[in-house]
């Protein structure tokens, strides 16, 4: 396969970056670097409660199939807990991966109780739930601020805002693709080429190769580089849908590491926040003018769980 060129995606300090200037960069290029985060979330430590979010998915997926399979995802309804896509067979995607959702933190009297909010937690090991809770308020309040900063700049109505900011449906994921020291069969990749689901997507990847944008030359593939510290912000089906198609959706993928004789394969992880609306919404192109009525649009839960199972199922 040739080799793809880098992909020239914009790198914003969020601290000081404008509403009008992220949503330029959204705009130009269906996602955008975001750093200084440590800056933007209460504590400072964005950069530290990401590392240690992380590491505690690294413990987890090291256990034995047998101890992850206790908390492994039911397979019908939304996608939550463990979910080892790599027993896909023919066309499997080489990876597993775990993943929650959880409410509006505002509503629990403490961290335990709207971590208990969620289950099926791991048992083991068993600083993830409180570092998965520690990042996923962060992650949550940072895309609270980014809807804020795009309704200002694209004038989208207030009264849409808190389906996709308080009411906010949203998952966090790690993703762990496997080393491959036998070549995968021709069907078998990490990622297949989609744009996310929902609204935005808040991605660090472990500085691995692989993700790949559909922003080249010509619209062509081209791979994404991660700056120290930044973090990939992704406009998502449901973002580009309420913004009237004013913010393009991010194609990408996660194509399988080079096979170069001498040098050992390797495992991948990324952390996916996936922010999504209120999935009781109904997911319409924002109104722009009074007498305009736009009869397009989906509900944010039909829509989230048809991609979701495709996700999962395609073949
Ligand atoms: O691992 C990556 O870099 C991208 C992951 C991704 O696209 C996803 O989980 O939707
Ligand atoms: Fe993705």
């Amino acid at each position: 396969m040739a080799a793809v060129p880098a992909a020239r995606v914009p790198v914003l300090d969020f601290p000081t970056t404008s509403a009008g200037a992220l949503v330029e960069a959204l705009r130009a290029h269906s996602c955008v670097f975001l750093t200084g985060l440590d800056r933007f979330s209460a504590a400072g430590s964005f950069g530290a409660d990401l590392a240690a979010m992380v590491e505690t998915s690294q413990e987890f997926f090291a256990l034995d199939p047998e101890e992850k399979a206790r908390v492994r995802w039911s397979g019908t309804g939304e996608w939550a807990g463990w979910q080892p896509l790599y027993e896909g067979g023919a066309d499997a995607l080489l990876l597993e991966r775990y993943e929650l959702a959880l409410p509006d933190p505002a509503g629990f009297s403490g961290d335990a109780a709207w971590a208990a909010a969620f289950s099926p937690w791991p048992a083991n090991p068993a600083r993830l739930a409180p570092a998965w809770t520690a990042y996923y308020r962060t992650a949550r309040a940072l895309t609270i601020r980014l809807v804020e900063m795009i309704a200002e700049a694209l004038g989208l109505p207030a009264a849409d805002l808190p389906a996709w900011t308080s009411r906010q449906h949203s998952n966090l994921c790690v993703n762990h693709y496997l080393a491959q020291p036998d070549e995968p069969g021709p069907g078998q990749t990490r990622q297949r080429a989609h744009a996310d689901i929902g609204g935005l997507t808040l991605l660090w990847a472990d500085g691995r190769g692989g993700l790949e944008a559909a922003i080249g030359p010509d619209g062509g593939w081209a791979s994404v580089e991660f700056p120290p510290g930044a973090v990939l912000l992704q406009a998502g089906d449901l973002l580009h849908l309420w913004t009237r198609g004013q913010i393009p959706k991010n194609l990408h993928r996660v194509v399988n590491p080079p096979r170069t004789p001498g040098v050992p394969q390797t495992d991948r992880f990324s952390a996916v926040f996936f922010h999504h609306p209120d999935l009781d919404t109904w997911v319409a192109p924002a109104a722009v003018g009074t007498d305009e009525v736009d009869s397009s649009g989906v509900a944010a839960r039909d829509h989230v769980l048809a991609r979701q199972r495709a996700a999962y199922t395609a073949t």
